[in-house]
């Protein structure tokens, strides 16, 4: 039988409040000559959820801001109460859930320790024995006889995990908890969980936009959006998907932000667009594929003398190439009117993502500004690459070979 069964859970919120004054007389109105009162706008933060978990399992729960993670996780800890359907969990459960929750913040941390313990039905005795461990793991024994409301929120969320992690519940529950406190805190919390999900064999909810660390420790994913389950299965499909989402969600808002430019005025830019490998128009471009950037530019006074370059960035303005260069070309005149400039790029290194364009010209030796843009074009480059190499931004050309071999020293 599953430790956990969801069946057809939804979650209703109403929306904003009743506070204009108009509002608050017509209800009352209303109220007084027997007419139905105006209604809250509701909405579902969780719309008809249906899923099953077995014992041993770790499941990762990923979608966007307010995709419904922290509600499906709340619901599992028995928080919140459903509007419909139903949550049955067979075992007990660690929850943790938002900074300090199950943590009493009047009670001393070694109080706590207790008081969560007992919630969990863990006897004194047992509790006792543990407590050096949990104190020792938390780092906090200085401060264990202090009140939690003393504590920064990065104590209170050490505290929290030791003991979460440390009770032997049957179900632990975490929310995002790994990206909070020191660096080497959550280092050690990963490792933490990973001894327990590896060599314990717990049954693990874990909620983390860390999509990296999801997909080393969970066994299955599920992919919430908007309150329902877009997707739901092998770790490396569904945080592909999940990434595909937010590439294109960035792409979306990109399109909307400005560009920066600055100019002499002699020269307008007037478009930017790139083609493919077959000098086809695209908006995508194909990693370790050729493709070309077409700039179609508008003299309005003929100049001389002048470089034209460009470079890739980020859409948070890392600087990925510099633009002087291969990136560079120089023309000695260029006529008033519309010109096009064309840099076609061999076997496209950049891995999968969504960049930006910076371009500029400048004349003569003194390299006089006629013109420079950052952000003048967002593209994503698509291609399938293996999960292993998700970050960083260039893909080297590099071979590798084994150059000696002494086989005497062994
Ligand atoms: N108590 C509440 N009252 C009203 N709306 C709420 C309440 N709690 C959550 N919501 C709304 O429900 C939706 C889902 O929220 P939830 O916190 O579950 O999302 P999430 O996926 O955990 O998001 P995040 O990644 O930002 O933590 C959001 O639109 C949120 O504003």
């Amino acid at each position: 039988m599953a430790i956990i069964e969801v069946n057809h859970l939804t979650k209703e919120y109403q929306l904003g409040h009743l506070t204009s004054a108009k509002e608050t007389a017509l209800n009352a109105l209303r109220r007084l000559t027997f007419q139905p009162t105006l209604e809250r706008e509701r909405f579902k933060a969780l719309d008809d959820v249906s899923f099953q978990i077995e014992e041993g399992e770790v499941v990762g729960i990923i979608g966007h801001n307010g995709a419904g993670k922290s509600t499906l996780l709340k619901h599992l800890a028995n928080i919140s109460k459903p509007t419909k359907g139903e949550v049955i969990v067979r075992g007990s459960v660690a929850p943790l859930i938002e900074v300090g929750a199950g943590v009493n913040p009047e009670l001393t941390g070694r109080e706590n320790i207790f008081l969560n313990g007992a919630i969990l039905g863990i006897p004194k005795r047992v509790i006792q024995q543990k407590l050096d461990e949990i104190i020792d793991f938390s780092e906090l024994e200085q401060f264990i006889d202090t009140p939690v409301k003393r504590y920064s929120s990065g104590m209170t969320v050490k505290l929290g995990f030791s003991i979460a992690t440390s009770m032997e519940a049957d179900i632990l529950i975490v929310d995002e908890v790994l990206a909070v406190g020191d660096l080497s805190f959550q280092r050690k919390c990963f490792d933490r969980m990973e001894d327990l999900i590896k060599r314990q064999g717990r049954t693990v909810l874990l909620v983390s936009h860390n999509i990296r660390q999801i997909q080393r420790l969970c066994n299955r994913v599920i992919l919430l959006d908007h309150g329902v389950i877009h997707m739901e299965g092998d770790p490396q499909k569904v945080c592909d998907r999940f990434y595909e989402q937010s590439d294109k969600k960035i792409k979306d808002t990109m399109e909307l932000s400005s560009s920066k430019s600055i100019g002499s005025g002699e020269i307008d830019l007037m478009e930017l667009y790139f083609c493919n490998e077959f000098g086809k128009r695209t908006e995508d471009l194909t990693y370790k594929k050729d493709c070309s950037i077409h700039f179609k530019i508008n003299v309005i006074h003929e100049i001389e003398d002048l470089t034209f370059g460009f470079g890739f960035h980020t859409t948070d303005f890392l600087y990925l190439t510099t633009h002087n260069s291969e990136e560079q070309i120089n023309i000695e005149r260029i006529p008033r009117g519309i010109t096009e400039i064309t840099c076609n790029i061999k076997q496209l290194p950049l891995l999968p993502g969504i960049y930006s364009i910076r371009f500029g010209i400048t004349s003569g030796k003194s390299a006089r500004t006629i013109f420079y843009g950052e952000n003048m074009k967002h593209f994503q480059v698509i291609g399938k690459i293996p999960i292993t190499i998700r970050d960083g931004f260039f893909a080297l050309d590099a071979k590798w070979e084994q150059t000696d071999a002494n086989t005497a020293a062994i």
